[in-house]
């Protein structure tokens, strides 16, 4: 028998270890005999005879009594939390919600309780598995019980079994006489455990000054002005723009509460402003540009950073950008305010560009020579998303061939004699972000098409002499001025190519079919011209007016611009009939027929997708066989006569379109409607196409 036997008895076998590890880490006296039982080990593994014996804890006392041999010495432990596991906890951040997991939520109360006492900053909810907790907790702590952790909580962070504390073992070393030397020894051992996770904690301490003072030169080095608040309004971060702009520079206003130590006004705009969204506010007079966010770790809530800066900072920065862009050619100049026309045509196609503009989708600009397709292709790219990335532009008719190749995609270094060191970015790279305006398409030759095909099919290019495929993100605006698909039943257009460009089309009339438009586009060209030669404004009279109006321009807005530069250097104060070099020159409507057909082709589409078009046969074949203009009575009669149900309402509707697309023209009052040369050959495509 051994004279000094300590039993220790607990419920779970763990606890068991964790006793025995902590006889041994403290070194106990050589003498010292460590038996050790689980409750359910008693009934068949008895206590010895003489032995000392400590409890777990008084929970388990009822269940060993009948064990407990005749006058016992029996110690109900203090246990307390193994300072070498405390480390795991303090790397969570303070304040942090955590589910504290035991057999049961009374324990876990208690395993809190101690903690708190031992300094532990977190937000504790003692597991209950009848009760509930916070939802969005992430993290569970347990003492050895992990299997009863819920099983969505993946992070979890174990303490070990709690262990006996320097009370309960000096009253151990007390029951049996132990000299003072022993016990010096026990509590120099027990201290040291807590002098290296003190240790440990110097050293986080100085690690955590290192990186705090790394994340202030960075976020010193912000652009912005960044403020930290934490979630108890104390200010925890102010980098030194935000201290120049407050005018707080040298104030010690860390760690204080931000009410007490922003200007007043500037604190209330912060607190009013919603969290992540750029809001524009007034401060000192001059507007800046603010950002408010939630800083959230592991799910918590510690407060919220603001962000500002001054929008005449934000503006330069977008100028130095473009200007950078500029110097490559690759901006888009002109917005949707370079776009002259009131005509209700012009209008029109002005509100669907705007619209279409937003989307990322290809966009086909159909119409004559110097109808505006360039310009209007830049103002799109101006008026999207894009418009602060390249706006690159390609034009199929004036480049060659061969060349065209290694521009569009550029070629690798050393991909042909006379390569350039280094490589060449082709278009299609640089236009990386933004917009390629593929111009002249239908000039692109065969080859061409089939590499164009792959960019759109696939957004992504191979250089010439290259293996390598570079993803790019463009959105392609196309422009022709001839019949796309008239070429694509020719075989001149391939047909999937034409449907990757076909997905927005839209078509800008001639300048004829909008005479609306010209006196306002000559007196814009006259004053630009004139503020270009620094020429006094002039006039045009009523009848050189009138001979302008009548023209047919077959070179559209380019030649009446060239026109009016033509007049500003030979005119004085007023333009007269002899200045004008097309005069006499008779109107022959003989311009490319397949472009008047393309138009009528869209215009074929656009009733066909209301669903008008047999209607609208019916209407104009009235028309055309009247032979004269009618009112709308005759029409409904007429219609109705042949089976078509008409209100008189929706036949102004119908009325209406065909006179805006110039199909009719309608008369004032009760003259009635009558079909134009257009609306003749209107009837004639409806009558082929069906
Ligand atoms: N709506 C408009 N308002 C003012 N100027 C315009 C307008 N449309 C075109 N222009 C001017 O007319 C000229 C021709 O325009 P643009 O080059 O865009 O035509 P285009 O249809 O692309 O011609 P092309 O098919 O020959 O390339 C340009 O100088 C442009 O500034």
């Amino acid at each position: 028998m051994h004279k000094n036997t300590i039993t220790f008895i607990s419920k779970l076998n763990d606890t068991l270890q964790s006793f025995v590890n902590q006889c041994y880490e403290l070194g106990v006296p050589e003498d010292f005999h460590i038996e050790g039982r689980t409750v359910s080990q008693l009934s068949y593994h008895p206590i010895p005879e003489h032995s000392l014996i400590v409890l777990s804890s008084s929970n388990i006392l009822p269940a060993v009594q009948p064990y407990l041999p005749q006058e016992a010495d029996v110690i109900i432990a203090n246990r307390t939390i193994n300072f070498m596991h405390i480390r795991k906890m303090l790397e969570l951040p303070r304040g942090m919600k955590v589910l504290l997991v035991t057999d049961g939520k009374k324990r876990a109360i208690e395993t809190i309780a101690l903690l708190k006492d031992s300094g532990v900053d977190l937000q504790f909810y003692p597991y209950d598995p009848e009760g509930t907790y916070p939802e969005d907790i992430e993290v569970a702590i347990t003492s050895g019980e992990a299997m009863h952790v819920p099983p969505h909580i993946d992070r979890v962070i174990d303490i070990g079994a709690r262990v006996i504390d320097l009370s309960t073992w000096i009253e151990m070393y007390a029951h049996f006489d132990y000299e003072s030397k022993d016990l010096r020894k026990l509590t120099a051992r027990y201290v040291q455990s807590i002098v290296y996770i003190t240790n440990d904690l110097s050293n986080e301490i100085q690690k955590a000054n290192v990186l705090s003072k790394q994340l202030e030169a960075i976020v010193d080095r912000i652009e912005d002005a960044v403020i930290a608040i934490d979630e108890k309004d104390y200010l925890r971060n102010m980098n030194h723009k935000a201290l120049e702009i407050l005018h707080l520079q040298g104030r010690k206003i860390m760690d204080q509460r931000a009410e007490s130590c922003l200007p007043l006004q500037f604190y209330q705009i912060i607190c009013k402003m919603p969290f992540d969204n750029e809001e524009v506010m007034n401060w000192e007079n001059q507007t800046f540009f603010f950002r408010k966010t939630n800083i959230r770790i592991e799910g918590n809530h510690f407060g919220y950073l603001v962000l500002f800066r001054r929008a005449s900072e934000i503006n330069k920065l977008e100028h130095d950008y473009r200007r950078k862009l500029l110097t490559k050619g690759l901006v888009a100049k002109y917005t949707f305010d370079h776009l002259t026309g009131t005509s209700s045509s012009f209008k029109k196609i002005l509100a669907i560009a705007k619209k279409i503009a937003k989307s990322n989708s290809t966009i086909l600009l159909l119409g004559e020579s110097g109808t505006g397709k360039e310009l209007l292709a830049q103002a799109i790219h101006n008026e999207s998303a894009r418009r602060w990335e390249p706006f690159v532009g390609a034009n199929f008719a004036a480049i060659s061939e061969t060349l065209l190749e290694s521009e569009l995609f550029g070629y690798e270094e050393g991909a042909f004699t006379g390569a350039r060191k280094g490589g060449h970015v082709g278009l299609f790279e640089r236009a990386h972000n933004g917009t390629v305006f593929l111009d002249e398409i239908g000039d692109a030759s065969g080859i061409i098409q089939n590499r164009l095909l792959r960019v759109l099919q696939e957004r992504e290019i191979m250089k010439v002499g290259g293996n390598r495929v570079i993803p790019i993100d463009i959105r392609v605006i196309a422009a022709t001025n001839r019949n796309l698909e008239q070429m694509v039943r020719d075989g001149e257009f391939r047909t999937d190519l034409f449907y990757r460009l076909n997905v927005l089309p839209l078509f800008i009339p001639p300048l004829r079919d909008r005479k609306e438009d010209i006196v306002l586009l000559i007196s814009r060209f006259i004053k630009k011209i004139c503020h270009e030669l620094k020429r006094p404004l002039f006039t045009i009279s009523r009848e050189a007016q009138q001979q302008m109006l009548d023209y047919h321009w077959p070179g559209n807005i380019r030649e009446l611009e060239n026109a009016i530069e033509y007049l500003a250097h030979i005119a004085e104060d007023v333009v007269y009939p002899e200045h004008l070099f097309f005069k006499g020159k008779v109107y022959e409507y003989k311009e490319a027929e397949h472009t008047k057909r393309h138009e009528l082709e869209i215009i074929y589409q656009s009733y066909g997708s209301k669903g008008f078009i047999d209607e609208i046969k019916l209407i104009l074949t009235i028309l055309k066989e009247a032979n004269d203009a009618v009112g709308r009575n005759f029409i409904v009669r007429q219609m109705q006569a042949l089976g078509y149900h008409i209100t008189e309402q929706q036949l102004r509707y119908r009325l209406k379109i065909l006179k805006q697309d110039h199909l009719l023209n309608v008369g004032r009052g009760r003259q009635g409607s009558a079909l134009t040369k257009k609306g003749m050959d209107f009837l004639q495509l409806i009558l082929k196409l069906q």
